[in-house]
């Protein structure tokens, strides 16, 4: 980490944890003002708002103005209990997104207690000497140190998008972004009193707008919810008109009311959404946009870079090559004389305090091979530097040695780019381009290295790179092996019906033997080179990508073309990328993911996803995750579906037919007891069933609520409201009396309620009992249940309350096969539903 130019120089030194913690008490924290955080105090407000509550309440009220005192303290009791359980639901949900927030808060690379270390910004302070690199925000004021400078992108700022090239002792602002070099700095300021803070600005991440997902939730709940209001008022009104009697018709509203409410949707959402991003976590997968997860369920394309997620972006020089000489590391120790100079140049041509990977190898080779000879040149200075450009990938560097007049110049850069500078002849390109082929086709990365000459010491330098008179030098060629767990995890991908599609600014040659290493399709037509994508307008290149797998030297701008094209031909796109120039693209693909630890902090904030660990097996860790929380979340639907459909029908129907009335508040409350936290506990923790990874992405404009899901749910709820109304009659008719009948009909609905769980838990047929041995919640949950309608039928004072009798002993055989054909129902309706 230190910087090898300044060795001459005494090293700055950091603060004391010590110090730095007194700073930080003198200063306060290296952060601007927060937005307004969620309290327990808002979550138990959010909760007292819910619609249920409100029907609880008038529901009381009612009870109490006819009278019946126990009935409405018995709804106070059930008050209490919703209140906590969406207390703890809600608490749970944004517990885990605050440990969410916790880890995707920013890091700087600090000196403390003479060690550098990755801390968070918030604990910088004024005196604090740190370490920025391209892709990095500034984390606070800064004055730059050393002889190293860096480019810097202060548009959020100035609004200039121009970038500023600075070099100690310049300040550099908080906020603003690195997008080239490597520099330590030391605090000047922070927090508040940065100049970001000073104009007030901050870089909080843009609202969470709804998602498509959540929008659509959101419609039906609404359009649910009319409806119901509606079917209570004309039950109400049916109720007073017929019998008179108001008050009783407005319970009986009351009661429809909260049997249809689907208030657990929402709840089932944000709970599914909030949990998955927190297990993510724990696999070392950061999700920054909650739906983002359920997204990549339906993903159908992976766009990967190639550099850094399918290789390890670690480069090794590994052969250098003249017209002369040629040199590979696997067969020889000592590098030859004649290839001495290449390598110097190449040295030259390359950054002082390294951050790309290749120089570093560069150097490292160079420190390895040329340490005591007359090549290294610490005490060159260096008078200017061309960076690289879309337009021109090679970058030249302007040397003044002590000893010599003129000038020197390296360059190094793609082969192609540096024939150019060297203005060299056809043959001679075509023979040069054979030897590029040759070493690219070993997935090598190769790059060529020229020189040249300033005589005019004191005349302007040239404005561009081709005004010099280049002389070529040679090749060198660096490896960068692929990931261990990469063929595997594209392999898995593929199975799972994902395209992969490799991006990189590579040449096609490296391009291709990556991919032919890592499994993808590599005939020709699979290869697309970025100056060929930049002769096809947008109708073209969207024809051009079916069977495409390859894009190779493409331009960053040019991904942001891909990945809108496949957008545009109905793909769902993910897309990795680590680089500042990859943040468009992240942005526009559907799912953008970024590279944790290597990954620059713009990719960082642009993308959805961020792979904590850096290894391309935990995307596919997060796809599994996807499709189940997709799956998870369809269960639960069908579940709160088919289960709605007869306490509908049951407090609907006998108002309707004139019997009397069957369910009654405290009925529906037990229900919705089991029903809450059953879908969100038993549901959302599902694993994956295998055939879901293989089914292949869920297709884009596939609804949540789909014709299958509501299908399955109707015949479900359907199947067991007939089912119950035949049981009620039966009863009545056989017992004759009122009370029987519902004890009756609602002890075989709660069973059969248990049966639905266990039903719609495991949507492959089958494995009906296997739910209760490896789900500890659902187990919990029957027992639990059981147990409360034991309590309910068998103690006297419940009984009364729930208007319950007991039943006679011939009922239970009879109550034992009406649950047996409810199983056997549900079974039967997984067949028919299916897809
Ligand atoms: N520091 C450098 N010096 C000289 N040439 C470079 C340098 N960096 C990149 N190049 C040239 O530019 C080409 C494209 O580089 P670019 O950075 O776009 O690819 P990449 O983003 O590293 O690859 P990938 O897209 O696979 O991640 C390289 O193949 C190389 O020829
Ligand atoms: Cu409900």
């Amino acid at each position: 980490m230190s910087s090898d130019a300044d060795s001459s120089r005494a090293p700055p030194e950091g603060l004391s944890s010590a110090t730095a913690h007194q700073a930080l008490q003198a200063h306060g924290a290296n952060e601007l003002p927060q937005g307004r955080q969620v309290g327990a105090w808002q979550l138990l407000l959010q909760v007292l708002r819910e619609p249920m509550l409100l029907l609880l309440l008038a529901c009381g009220a009612v009870y109490l103005m006819i009278g019946a005192r126990h009935e409405a303290l018995m709804l106070l009791f059930f008050v209490v209990v919703v209140i906590a359980l969406s207390y703890v639901q809600q608490r749970r949900s944004s517990r885990s997104l605050a440990a969410l927030r916790e880890l995707s808060s920013p890091r700087a690379q600090v000196l403390r207690d003479g060690r550098w270390q990755a801390l968070p910004s918030r604990e910088l302070v004024p005196g604090d000497l740190v370490q920025i690199a391209e892709g990095g925000r500034v984390p606070a004021d800064l004055q730059l140190l050393g002889t190293a400078s860096v480019s810097l992108d202060e548009s959020m700022l100035t609004g200039e998008s121009v970038a500023v090239h600075k070099s100690a002792p310049a300040q550099v602002f908080s906020g603003t972004l690195v997008t080239a070099g490597l520099c330590q700095a030391r605090v000047m300021a922070t927090g508040p009193n940065s100049a970001l803070g000073r104009i007030g600005a901050s870089l909080q991440a843009l609202p969470d707008a709804p998602t498509p997902i959540e929008r659509e939730t959101a419609r039906v709940v609404r359009r649910v919810a009319s409806i119901g209001l509606a079917l209570a008022a004309l039950l109400t009104l049916t109720h007073g008109l017929a019998n008179g009697d108001w008050l009783h018709g407005l319970l009986a509203g009351l009661t429809l009311a909260m049997a249809i409410l689907p208030e657990e949707l929402p709840v089932v959402l944000t709970l599914f959404f909030s949990l998955g991003a927190w297990r993510l976590a724990r696999e070392r997968v950061l999700v920054r946009q909650l739906p983002a997860v359920e997204m990549l369920g339906a993903a159908s394309v992976l766009c990967v870079d190639k550099t850094g997620t399918l290789t390890v972006n670690q480069m090794q020089l590994q052969r250098l090559w003249s017209e002369q000489a040629a040199y590979r590391r696997d067969q020889a120790t000592a590098l030859p004389d004649s290839l001495h100079e290449l390598l110097e140049y190449a040295v030259l041509a390359s950054h002082r305090q390294a951050f790309d990977p290749m120089e570093q190898a560069l150097r490292g080779a160079a420190q390895d091979w040329l340490a005591g000879t007359e090549h290294l040149h610490a005490d060159w200075q260096l008078v200017e530097d061309y960076p690289l450009s879309p337009a021109l990938l090679a970058m030249s560097r302007v040397w003044r040695s002590p000893d010599q007049r003129s000038l020197l110049i390296a360059a190094k850069g793609a082969p192609e780019a540096i024939f150019d500078l060297c203005h060299l002849d056809a043959t001679r390109i075509e023979t040069l381009n054979q030897q590029v082929s040759l070493l690219a086709a070993d997935g090598l990365r190769v790059l060529g290295v020229a020189r040249a000459q300033f005589a005019a010491a004191d005349e302007a330098l040239p404005p561009i790179q081709h005004d010099f008179d280049f002389e070529f030098l040679g090749l060198v060629a660096l490896a960068d092996p692929v990931r261990a767990d990469v063929p595997e995890a594209i392999a898995a991908c593929r199975a799972a019906g994902l395209r992969v599609m490799m991006i990189t600014g590579d040449h096609p040659a490296t391009a291709l033997a990556i991919a032919r290493q890592i499994g993808l399709a590599s005939e020709p037509g699979a290869l697309i080179s970025g100056s060929e994508l930049a002769l096809l307008d947008d109708a073209a290149l969207r024809a051009r990508l079916p069977g495409l797998s390859i894009c190779c030297r493409v331009q960053p701008e040019q991904k942001l073309r891909i990945v809108q094209a496949l957008r545009a031909s109905g793909e769902v796109v993910a897309m990795t990328g680590d680089g500042v120039n990859d943040a468009p693209a992240l942005k526009a693909a559907d799912i953008g993911v970024a590279m944790g630890s290597r990954g620059s902090e713009v990719a960082r904030e642009a993308a959805d996803l961020v792979l904590l660990g850096d290894d391309f097996g935990s995307l596919l860790t997060a796809l599994r995750y996807g499709r189940r929380i997709q799956l998870n979340l369809r269960k639960a639907i069908v579940f709160v579906l088919a289960v709605h459909v007869p306490i509908v029908g049951l407090s609907l129907l006998p108002v309707l037919l004139g019997w009397p009335m069957l369910l009654m508040p405290v009925h529906i409350l037990f229900l919705q007891l089991i029903i809450d936290p059953a879908c969100s506990a038993i549901f959302e923790r599902e694993p994956l069933e295998p055939a879901a990874m293989r089914a292949g992405p869920r297709k884009l404009d596939a609804k949540l609520f789909d014709a299958a899901l509501l299908r399955r749910g109707l015949l479900q709820g359907g199947g067991l409201l007939l089912l119950l109304l035949a049981g009620y009659a039966l009863t009545r008719h056989w017992s004759g009396s009122d009370a029987v009948a519902r004890s009756f009909c609602f002890a075989l609905l709660v069973l059969s309620v248990i049966g639905l769980l266990m039903a719609n838990r495991l949507w492959q047929p089958g494995g009906f009992w296997r739910g209760l041995a490896s789900n500890a919640a659902l187990r919990w949950m029957a027992l639990g249940t059981l147990l409360m309608l034991a309590a309910a039928l068998g103690l006297p004072g419940l009984r009364q309350l729930f208007a319950f009798a007991a039943l006679p002993t011939q009922a239970w055989p009879a109550l034992a096969a009406g649950a047996a054909l409810a199983a056997a129902g549900f079974a039967l309706s997984k067949r028919v539903g299916s897809r």
